[in-house]
């Protein structure tokens, strides 16, 4: 009788152990199907000595039912997935989860069926039908995926399948991706680049871990040096992992790719069709997607043979999920690249401390680009203090700043206004008796969207229709919008530059492949004068013309008890600072602020980033943050806030009493109610040396808590709401 040992997709169970059938093939990695009471499970087959299980005798052990038709999962990824629950306090199970993705593409079949419209018209009209013919056009999908962007239930589609005006289509999902072909358009390298691209060459080759910390100032080609590790690992024959921070990047990402290497990568991310997602899935366990760019989910992919991770913009803070498993995938994609022996290129125009830390300390090999590709100069930065240089009155942008915007019109160049806020405004109130327009799921404003009509809540997507008069006091007419939104900002800009033609550029606006294509050619061809936009804007582009970058209030991130906030502020500004001058023409940035006294913004001025680092690196050590010391954070929610309450005091009660390790809290969070769970924090400061994952593990698995409240372990986190 042989024994296995299963790591189940279900967190509560986790591992079980199973008999083999007489017959039946298998090997670690495996995945499997296997009994659970009178239902089924999905399992992976892993060494027993690495799992531990509850004893079951042998007798009593169910048989497995069948093995799934796709290749083990390899040893390195078996690893990465325990390293990655171990050290982010995750169920083994959640994280697994991540590598199969889509459980359909693990079930055989090669082939899937779409539907599309066929161009006939219904013989009996329905708003319904209507409203599909409208949605639909150009569209391929399934079922479920046309009706949800109909709006229509699937019903209706069916309907219209057997009235013929949507007709079945086979789609292959072994259909290969096109080869893309390392030499069809390799640029001349300047000398620096020349030597990044060789020393990503060589570790290429040398097929061991070596982590890079690509550190390029704006503009300087970071992307054409690591393309050329990719040309190497296209000739090896190897896979390369691109991991972008956010999808909105991808586009642009494409079209260069394309333009250098002859056909696109093969794109991974959450919002991918179905069967896209299934044909990326069997391209990548079998070997035959060279290159994968996506959003962190794309990390804990089987790849068949990986030979190259790049993580590009690796300051980003979005690399770091906040829900489900907790993880930092450019921390992770290292410890993927040590586990599969390959190079790992980090690439940044303004890197964390803490991979400025990790270079200092020799542990990554840092390669710099300091001057910008083809003889362009850095923009000359300029601080604008609002309470010196004031905006008329109920306007944001100082009279310098428009200046700047109106020469920049007449030259025919374009301008960038930064601001971070989408919608109008962020609160508003009632004129008449004060009311403000609240969440009733969070703690947190209402903001107006003009565009759109509507108040909504950035953290749960409530949304009302904006009212015509207030729900307090029933005045009409009385609502007002404080403070600005890019929204407000674009209404400032066609009053005082009406022929300019504006971009406003949000997740809002930017929300599919198409619009951020037509967004990119449209500032690439000059016809966008202004583009107004939140941090969606600030890194990744390249339009020549941009001349003038205005931070509109370069105060926001400042705001706030985030222990990176000045890091950040320093690279959002930095970022967008770097859209300018990236052509023949100077660039110019205004920075507008009322605190031009602020260490981040002097140096922002002065364009002294080492000495930001020097004293960014100086606070932290002294507060024991990282990279010096570590945090944590405990997180208790329920939609009871007495029981949430409790839970949080019963946590705070049993704190360790460890010499290393310092536990604040428990107290409400920020953001005390949250999609209607009611919140509270622990924040926990550790020395390097203390074992803070077992410490935190022992102490939460001797409680117990009640069925509806949440404990979140949040290991080295990003936010602090
Ligand atoms: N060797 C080269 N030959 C031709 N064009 C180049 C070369 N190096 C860089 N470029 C061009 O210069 C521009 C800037 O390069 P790129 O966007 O890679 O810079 P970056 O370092 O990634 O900048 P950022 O961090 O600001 O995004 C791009 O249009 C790129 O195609
Ligand atoms: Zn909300």
């Amino acid at each position: 009788m042989k024994r296995v040992r299963l790591l189940v997709f279900n967190a509560a169970l986790g591992v079980l152990d199973y008999r083999l059938p007489e017959g039946m093939a298998i090997e670690f990695g495996s995945v499997v199907i296997a009994p659970l009471g009178p239902r089924q499970v999905l399992g992976i087959v892993w060494e027993a000595e690495r799992l531990k299980a509850k004893e079951v005798p042998d007798a009593k052990l169910r048989p497995l039912l069948e093995v799934l038709p796709v290749p083990p999962l390899r040893a390195e990824l078996r690893r990465l997935i325990e390293w990655t629950a171990d050290y982010y306090c995750a169920p083994m199970s959640a994280v697994a989860r991540m590598a199969l993705a889509s459980s359909a593409a693990l079930r055989g079949g090669t082939t899937t069926t779409e539907y599309r419209l066929t161009g006939e018209e219904p013989t009996r009209m329905t708003p319904q039908r209507a409203a599909a013919l409208d949605a639909l056009q150009g569209e391929q999908a399934t079922i479920r995926e046309l009706a949800e962007l109909a709006g229509v239930s699937e019903g209706v589609l069916r309907g219209m399948v057997g009235a013929g005006i949507l007709e079945p289509v086979t789609v292959d999902l072994d259909r290969p991706y096109p080869a893309a072909l390392p030499d069809f358009a390799a640029p001349d390298l300047n000398p620096d680049q020349q030597a990044a691209a060789d020393a990503f060459i060589a570790a290429t080759r040398g097929h061991a871990f070596a982590p890079f910390l690509l550190d390029g100032v704006t503009g300087s080609g970071k992307t054409e040096c690591y393309f050329e590790a990719i040309a190497e690992a296209l000739q090896l024959g190897r896979q390369v992992l691109v991991l972008l921070p956010e999808i909105a990047l991808t586009e642009n990402f494409l079209r260069r790719f394309e333009h250098r290497f002859g056909v696109p990568p093969v794109l991974w991310h959450s919002s991918l069709k179905s069967s896209e997602r299934r044909r990326a899935w069997r391209a990548i366990v079998q070997g035959q997607a060279q290159v994968v760019v996506g959003a962190r989910s794309a990390l804990f992919l089987p790849y068949a043979n990986l030979g190259l991770i790049v993580v590009d913009e690796a300051h980003e803070v979005s690399f770091k999920q906040d829900d489900g498993v907790r993880y930092n995938a450019r921390d992770v994609a290292v410890i993927r690249a040590r586990f599969e022996s390959v190079p790992v290129i980090l690439a940044s125009a303004t890197p964390a401390l803490e991979s400025m830390q990790l270079a200092e300390a020799g542990v990554y090999r840092r390669i710099a680009l300091p001057d910008r590709f083809g003889g362009a100069t850095l923009p000359e930065i300029s601080v604008v203090d609002l309470r010196a240089e004031v905006p008329e009155r109920g306007r944001w942008l100082a009279p310098r700043l428009v200046e700047g915007m109106k020469q920049r019109l007449a030259r025919g160049e374009q301008s960038l206004l930064f601001l971070n806020r989408r919608g109008y405004a962020p609160l508003t109130l009632c004129r008449h008796c004060g009311y403000r327009f609240q969440c009733p799921n969070c703690t947190a404003w209402l903001v107006e969207h003009r565009f759109s009509g509507r108040l909504a809540c950035h953290h749960c997507g409530h949304e009302v229709p904006v009212p015509e008069v207030c729900p307090e006091c029933g005045t009409g007419d009385c609502l007002v919008a404080c403070g600005p939104g890019v929204e407000r900002i674009a209404d400032e800009v066609a009053e005082i530059l009406p022929e300019a033609r504006v971009a406003v550029v949000t997740s809002d606006t930017l929300n599919t492949p198409e619009a951020i294509g037509a967004f990119v050619a449209a500032a690439e061809e000059g016809a966008i004068d202004v583009i107004i936009g939140t941090q969606l804007v600030t890194k990744g582009y390249h339009f020549p013309e941009l001349t003038l970058v205005g931070v509109v209030d370069a105060d926001l991130g400042l705001e706030g008890g985030d222990l990176r906030a000045a890091e950040r502020t320093y690279q959002q500004v930095a970022q967008v600072a770097g859209r300018a001058g990236r052509g023949e023409k100077p660039g110019e940035v205004l920075i507008q602020t009322r605190h031009p006294e602020a260490p981040v913004i002097a140096a922002l001025a002065a364009g002294d980033r080492d000495a930001f680092y020097d004293a960014e690196a100086q606070a932290r050590r002294e507060a024991g943050a990282p990279p010096f010391g570590r945090w944590a954070a405990i997180i208790v929610s329920s939609e009871d806030q007495a029981e949430a309450q409790m839970a949080a005091r019963a946590i705070g009660g049993t704190r360790p009493d460890h010499p290393d390790i310092m536990v604040l809290g428990p107290a409400p969070a920020p953001m005390a109610l949250l999609r209607g769970r009611y919140r509270y924090r622990l924040l926990i400061n550790a020395r390097r040396s203390a074992e803070l994952q077992r410490v935190i593990r022992e102490w939460l698995d001797a409680l117990t808590f009640p069925q509806g409240v949440r404990v979140n372990i949040d290991i080295d986190p990003y936010s602090f709401v």
